[in-house]
């Protein structure tokens, strides 16, 4: 029985832990799909290369208002998907051929793990050989998430995408029918409506991207509205249907919606239960992902969990700094590090941008603090009036003495300008010192910031 002093499953983030410090260990790295993990195959890569030539597509289609008289005369849908995994697939293959035949410390274990006792596992080949069971003195799970489809959807028998197969259809669809209103859903019906699909969003809550501020959250909703056609609180009455020219028909309480294709977007689950992770004696929540404490330790030792089989943030950023600390906490337990997820952002890439860090106002509500906001509209500041936007805004949220609590935008270059904010809430920085005592470039984009930090109605002071 092969034994490691370290073995790693899972080649996302997982992947990113044995560098050259770990060269005097034997590391075992097990995967049973495609080398090196969602972000880079199925997630944050792929996607945001559809979301560019998505955004590229628009600036084409509003060019008019600024005097330039442009259309597109034809979407290469096929050329589009090639250049995504032209570029990507290499960088797959290369990290497996780096752990595979470069790095003679390292076993890469091509199969699916299940756990049958403490830092022991079982490993399936992919290739349907025999099953090998290894232990190591050390395990780290970081075995992810995978998509969670609705019961009624999966046993249907109608053919339905997620986010893992849709990027490689062959053809933009005519009709594009999305389950769900969050992150997924919203980055995707930006990318198929700017390529040419006619998207229907039926989502189960009452408005789409219902993690974002209130306020956020409505606005987006009524952005959308014009866009596609968005069915609210139209959770599938029924299962879908598939005629017999391939039209897939589904149902909610606002009636049937026909498509040529369909896909799922209802959230991710911890892959947790495929790896059998209670056999290994690993607690888990309610919810299947592992427990882990501050130093992403499981409840059982030597056994370290991070990323989304583990954490409250499906977001690559935070699995990054989590591997960080478990690669640093396996080599040094004398002087172990803590994850630090106080303040974590995010980004959804859909149309407009929209980036969030910190509480929300209804998180204020909920807890009594006591809070002042502001909402500066892109539109009232130089380069945003340039741009003639009429829907950007920046809302900040503010304790009266100007402590920041949060900071919430949707518009051009969301994720990009929240980067201040999140510095200033991190490292404690308050409203009037962020706004007073720093240069603003004029006539940038950044004083739609500055602006809604001078609007907060602060206490005198
Ligand atoms: C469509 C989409 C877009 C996204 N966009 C963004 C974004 O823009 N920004 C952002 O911050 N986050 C984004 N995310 C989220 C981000 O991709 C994840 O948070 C991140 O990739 C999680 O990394 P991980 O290492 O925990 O898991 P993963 O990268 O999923 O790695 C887990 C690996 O374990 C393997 N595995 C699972 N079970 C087993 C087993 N039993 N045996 C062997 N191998 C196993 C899997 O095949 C996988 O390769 C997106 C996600 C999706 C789906
Ligand atoms: N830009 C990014 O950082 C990014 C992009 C994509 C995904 N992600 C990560 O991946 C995670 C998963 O994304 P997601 O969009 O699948 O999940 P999500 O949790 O963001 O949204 C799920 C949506 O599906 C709806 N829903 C759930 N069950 C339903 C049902 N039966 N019928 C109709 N609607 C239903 C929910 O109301 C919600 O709107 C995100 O939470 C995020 O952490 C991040």
């Amino acid at each position: 029985m092969p034994h490691h002093d370290l073995v790693i499953i899972g080649t996302g983030s997982g992947n990113s832990i044995p560098d050259e410090r770990y060269a005097e260990m034997d590391v075992a790295i097990v995967e049973h799909g495609v080398f090196g993990g969602t972000c880079l195959n199925v997630g944050c890569i792929p996607t945001k290369m559809y979301v560019y030539a998505a955004d590229v597509a628009e600036t084409i289609r509003r060019a008019s208002t600024y005097g330039l008289d442009a259309s597109i005369d034809k979407v290469r849908w096929a050329d589009i998907r090639d250049r995504v995994f032209g570029r990507i697939d290499p960088i797959a293959a290369g990290g497996q051929r780096y752990r595979q035949h470069e790095q003679a410390n390292t076993t890469v274990y091509l199969g699916h793990a299940r756990f049958t006792g403490e830092r022991a596992l079982e490993v399936a080949p992919t290739d349907g050989g025999a099953p090998t069971t290894i232990t190591g003195d050390r395990v780290v799970v970081a075995a992810g998430a995978r998509p969670d489809v609705p019961e009624s959807i999966a046993t249907s028998g109608v053919p339905y995408h997620t986010s893992d197969t849709v990027m490689r259809l062959d053809e933009v669809p005519r009709r594009l029918t999305i389950i769900g209103g969050g992150y997924i859903a919203a980055e995707f019906a930006h990318v198929f409506s700017a390529l040419g699909a006619e998207v229907t969003m039926a989502t189960r809550g009452p408005a789409l991207l219902r993690d974002q501020d209130e306020e956020i959250s409505a606005r987006f909703t009524a952005l959308a509205r014009q866009r596609w056609n968005v069915l609210l609180e139209a959770a599938p009455s029924a299962p879908p249907e598939q005629r017999a020219d391939g039209t897939i028909v589904t149902h909610s309480r606002h009636g049937a919606v026909e498509a040529d294709v369909l896909l799922v977007a209802t959230g991710r689950v911890p892959n947790s239960d495929t790896l059998d992770a209670a056999a290994g004696g690993l607690a888990l929540h309610t919810d299947g992902r592992i427990a882990v404490d501050e130093q992403q330790r499981t409840s059982v030792p030597g056994v370290w969990a991070l990323g989304d089989i583990s954490s409250a943030h499906q977001l690559k950023h935070v699995a990054n700094h989590e591997a960080a600390v478990v690669r640093h906490n396996l080599l040094h337990p004398e002087a172990p590090r803590r994850t630090d997820n106080a303040h974590v952002p995010a980004a959804v890439f859909t149309d407009p941008q929209i980036a969030t860090i910190g509480l929300r106002e209804q998180d204020c509500r909920a807890r009594g603090i006591p809070y002042v906001t502001k909402v500066q509209n892109y539109g009232d500041v130089a380069f945003g009036w340039a741009m003639e936007d009429t829907s950007g805004v920046c809302k900040v949220i503010a304790r009266p003495d100007g402590t920041l609590l949060g900071a919430h935008l949707m518009g051009p270059e969301a994720s990009t300008l929240v980067q201040p904010l999140i510095q200033a809430i991190t490292f404690g920085l308050d409203a009037r010192t962020m706004a007073e005592k720093q240069y603003w470039i004029h006539p940038a984009l950044p004083e739609v910031i500055e602006n809604a930090l001078l609007g907060l109605p602060l206490a005198a002071g």
